[in-house]
């Protein structure tokens, strides 16, 4: 009797599989350890296992409930995990690959680390599915990054910001006029969902502002397609925006096989993006010529098409360098047409839905602090005695955003306390220190602040750096005790105090910061400076009555999206 006739198949096969698995099991076991040895825990407390990629879809899907709030990884952890371990920064492993992952809340590491594009890079993996029509400035890196960066620097200039305010002051007032039209007795307060509002309106803006297409609040999805076109400007924009999600999560294989087969449901889902995105497409393909044609006229003067009118300008502008040779740096320098279409795109999407969150979280701060919302009002009603402005004829750019510092802190202060962007990946190109700090904490948990010391982590080429906004804004080191409470205040500067620049990263920090910060600027405080001239925020009245940490909780609850995303951030609006 052979040895082969004495086993039989399926227990081989389930030989096999064990043996394989336990194979896997071991060797994964092995590198995670082998990554946490190497770690030097005197600098970098190890704080445990990523078992999901903290920047890709997967987390973003999954990160209300995985990992849970106190574990590393987790949207909502804040600065706990440093301060329970004495460090702004700390070691993590990724389970995927095994990598070191090092989380840093400091504001010197932070700046260094964003400083040092070359030696840090972002990891432009997890933009890909932002490259919708081509490459565009937010998913490349090094020589790439440099040539869209240039061009598209040109597109936002000081011009440009006060086509911003002139257009959020008519977006605005289309607003309250809606708002006044819904109403059945002036002087009852109107409940509003800011966040489902200020959507709306921050598209608004960009649309006008950005693409010289006036949107408006009337303007819906019953607007006729003009010739050539699938749907007309707005809804099309609108319609992209809402199926960015799908856009971004499905994989391309789902495209083909809608195409092909009809399969209930998600088949339709999957239609109807393409068809958002080809209507949006054809509009911004239509608007490069229209601006190419403005320019190559010399219509340079016309602010009609801000910021695509200002690519496109500076797009021709650089002449790509025909005597370079072929593949060198030089060779190429201006955007090819599929480049300027995805950067249009790209300014549309990092542009409305990061600034509309940030206004939701700041019009639901106002409702809960009044205090806040007075010291806005007096510095408003300073500029604006007869009301707010229908025009910026009569309240310019220039001559206002000086005057609403207080306004400038509300936003600055919202957007530290809720960054719409959580945290920034950066690959490690070369072995390299970063610099950290290390402390204790006293019997009340509190940071000890004579306890601190200085430090430096060695990052491997390889590694993975996360720059954790969220955590370095609540560092009690940088913001003090009172970090995590709101107070615009600490974005004024007195005499004896000057607010920590470095500690504040909302718009990111380096060669690679957020090149729309003062768009989002001017757009925000216009907006606020606006509203709360006009009307009292107050919380609606089912909040009413519930302590302030009931309110707050409520009112502030948000969920990881592509940015923060506000649940619950309904107010009452009484006209003043
Ligand atoms: C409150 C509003 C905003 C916040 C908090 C914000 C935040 C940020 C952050 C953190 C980054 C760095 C992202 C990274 O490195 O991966 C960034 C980059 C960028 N932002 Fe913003 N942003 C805002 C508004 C805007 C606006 C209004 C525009 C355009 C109209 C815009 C366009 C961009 C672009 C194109 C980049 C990529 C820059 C580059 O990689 O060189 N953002 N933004």
């Amino acid at each position: 009797m052979t040895l082969l006739s004495t086993i039989s198949i399926p227990r081989a096969l389930g030989a096999a599989v064990v043996f394989f698995l336990s194979r896997t099991v071991i060797t994964k076991a092995i590198s995670i350890y082998s990554t946490v040895r190497a770690f030097n825990k005197s600098v970098t407390p190890y704080a445990g296992i990523l078992w999901l990629h903290p920047f890709r879809s997967v987390a973003l899907v999954s990160g209300p409930w995985f990992p849970s709030r106190s574990h590393i990884g987790s949207f909502y952890k804040t600065f706990a995990p440093y301060k329970n371990r004495g460090s702004t920064a700390v070691a993590s492993v990724l389970f995927r690959n095994s990598i070191p992952t090092i989380w840093l809340a400091d504001p010197q590491g932070i700046q260094t680390v964003a400083g040092e594009a070359v030696l840090f890079q972002k990891d432009i993996d997890a933009y890909g599915a932002l490259n919708f029509y081509g490459q565009n400035l937010i998913g490349v890196e090094g020589s790439d990054w440099r040539r869209h960066r240039k061009v598209a620097k040109s597109a936002f200039n000081e011009t440009g910001n006060a086509f911003v305010w002139a257009e959020t002051i008519r977006a605005v007032n289309e607003w309250f006029a809606h708002l006044d039209a819904a109403q059945v007795h002036e002087k009852q307060p109107i409940i509003v969902d800011a966040a489902k509002d200020l959507l709306q309106l921050a598209l608004i803006v960009i649309s006008s502002a950005g693409f010289g297409r006036r949107a408006s609040w009337t303007q819906n999805a019953s607007t006729v397609a003009p010739p050539g076109h699938l749907m007309a400007f707005g809804p099309a924009v609108f319609a992209a925006v809402d199926h960015l999600h799908t856009k971004v999560l499905t994989p391309g294989w789902l495209y083909t096989l809608s195409e092909r087969f009809d399969i209930p449901v998600v088949g339709r889902v999957v239609r109807d993006t393409v068809y958002a995105y080809e209507a949006l497409q054809r509009h911004i393909m239509e608007l490069v010529s229209l601006s190419r044609a403005w320019v190559v006229e010399g219509k340079v003067a016309s602010m009609d098409a801000g910021l695509l009118r200002n690519l496109v300008e500076a797009n021709m502008a650089l002449q790509d360098d025909e005597d370079a040779p072929k593949g060198s740096p030089n060779a190429f320098k201006s955007l090819t047409e599929d480049e300027l279409l995805s950067n249009s795109f790209a300014f549309l999407l990092a542009g409305h839905e990061t600034t509309a969150h940030s206004l939701s979280f700041a019009v639901g701060f106002l409702a809960l602090h009044p205090e806040a919302q007075r010291k806005i009002y007096e510095e408003a009603l300073l500029l604006w005695p007869d009301g707010t402005p229908t025009s910026a004829s009569t309240s310019s750019y220039k001559e206002c955003m000086p005057k609403l510092p207080y306004t400038t802190a509300v936003f600055h202060e919202t957007i530290r306390l809720f960054p719409a962007v959580v945290r920034l990946s950066k690959l490690v190109h070369a072995d390299a220190t970063i610099p950290a700090q290390r402390f204790t904490t006293n019997a009340s948990g509190k940071v000890d602040l004579d306890s601190i010391r200085d430090t430096t982590v060695h990052v491997k080429t390889g590694s993975m750096v996360m720059l954790d906004i969220f955590a370095l804004h609540q560092n009690p080191i940088c913001w003090g005790p009172d970090a995590t409470e709101f107070k615009p205040e600490r974005f004024i500067d007195t005499e004896s105090y000057r607010w920590p620049r470095d500690a504040f990263v909302a718009f990111s920090a380096g060669p690679r910061n957020c090149i729309g910060q003062r768009f989002a600027l001017t757009e925000s405080v216009c907006f606020l400076a606006s509203l709360v001239r006009t009307y009292e925020i107050s919380v609606p009245a089912t909040l009413r009555g519930k302590s302030f940490e009931e309110q707050k909780r409520v009112m502030l609850d948000w969920t990881p999206g592509v940015t923060m995303v506000p649940n619950n951030c309904v107010v009452s609006l009484t006209r003043r």
